[in-house]
């Protein structure tokens, strides 16, 4: 069922190393992840998670290292070919960043404005298929996002990331804001399209639900590099901000509700 590992990897991080004047934020970060995984990148507040999510995507600068993303050097693309690779992801940022002056819809339907010659029509049938994928209801389509519930946009921020098929989903914070019920539907939806559609999903959380439910392996930002594992693995760690995330009380809860061994191993 897991991804497998002889398979290239879909994004590759070697050395990376950024710098802001004095601060140093990544010091050699070095990732893999792999085609079909889900990989949680967590780590402290301020550690740089959404930084290096950033600089995959092309939106920030490393100051040195290297970025392959579907075999492409991403720190040396021509225009042509970093808007190529742009319509092969899908992005969704904490809050959905939808166009608050457009609606649901029309939201859906930038990407495929941009990036494709498809007829009007097509793309409005398709923005609305997207509409019923992430689970909303067929009238949210012609709702601005002011209009709608917090779970709402970000379903809808997750459908226009879905708008041109990609094959790899970046996700920050996805779950961020949501009550418990309503990041655990999230997960759940994630997981689905996920084996679905066949997605590479890159996360950055500080959800440790959304751990156990649908990642399958982890990338823990500390000391300005990363350790990644499997939860299995990670629990096993010995490193202080690592124990504590998993064997801390929210750590525990996780383990129960997802029925996991984490105590077990404590011992
Ligand atoms: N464009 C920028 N210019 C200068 N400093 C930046 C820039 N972007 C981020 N930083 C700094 O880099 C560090 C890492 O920021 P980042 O947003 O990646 O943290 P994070 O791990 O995602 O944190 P959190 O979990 O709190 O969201 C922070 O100290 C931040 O102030």
């Amino acid at each position: 069922m897991g991804p497998a590992d002889s398979a290239p990897p879909v994004i590759r991080v070697r050395g990376l190393h950024t710098r802001f004047g004095a601060q140093v934020v990544h010091a050699g970060v070095d990732l893999d992840v792999r085609k079909g995984e889900v990989l949680g990148l967590v780590g402290g507040s301020g550690t740089g998670k959404s930084v290096l999510l950033k600089q995959i995507v092309g939106l920030l600068r490393p100051s040195a290292g290297s970025i392959e993303v579907l075999g492409k050097d991403a720190l040396n693309l021509s225009d042509r070919d970093r808007l190529n690779l742009q319509s092969r992801w899908g992005l969704l940022f904490q809050d959905g960043a939808l166009f608050s002056s457009l609606t649901v819809l029309e939201n859906i339907k930038v990407p495929l404005q941009e990036h494709t010659t498809l007829p009007p029509d097509l793309i409005e049938d398709i923005a609305r298929v997207k509409v019923g994928m992430v689970g909303l209801a067929p009238d949210a389509a012609a709702k601005y996002p002011s209009q709608l519930s917090g779970g709402m946009r970000k379903r809808a921020g997750l459908a226009r990331a879905l708008a041109l098929d990609p094959e790899i989903l970046f996700l920050d914070e996805p779950t961020a804001g949501l009550d418990p019920i309503g990041a655990a539907a999230f997960d759940e939806l994630i997981g689905s399209l996920q084996k679905s559609l066949g997605l590479t999903v890159f996360m950055v959380t500080h959800d440790l639900d959304s751990l156990y439910a649908i990642c399958d392996r982890i990338a823990v930002l500390i000391d300005k590099r990363l350790i990644v594992g499997t939860i299995d693995s990670l629990l096993q760690e010995t490193h202080p901000w690592i124990k504590d995330y998993f064997h801390g009380p929210r750590g525990r809860a996780a383990v129960a509700a997802h029925g996991g061994a984490a105590d077990s191993r404590e011992g």
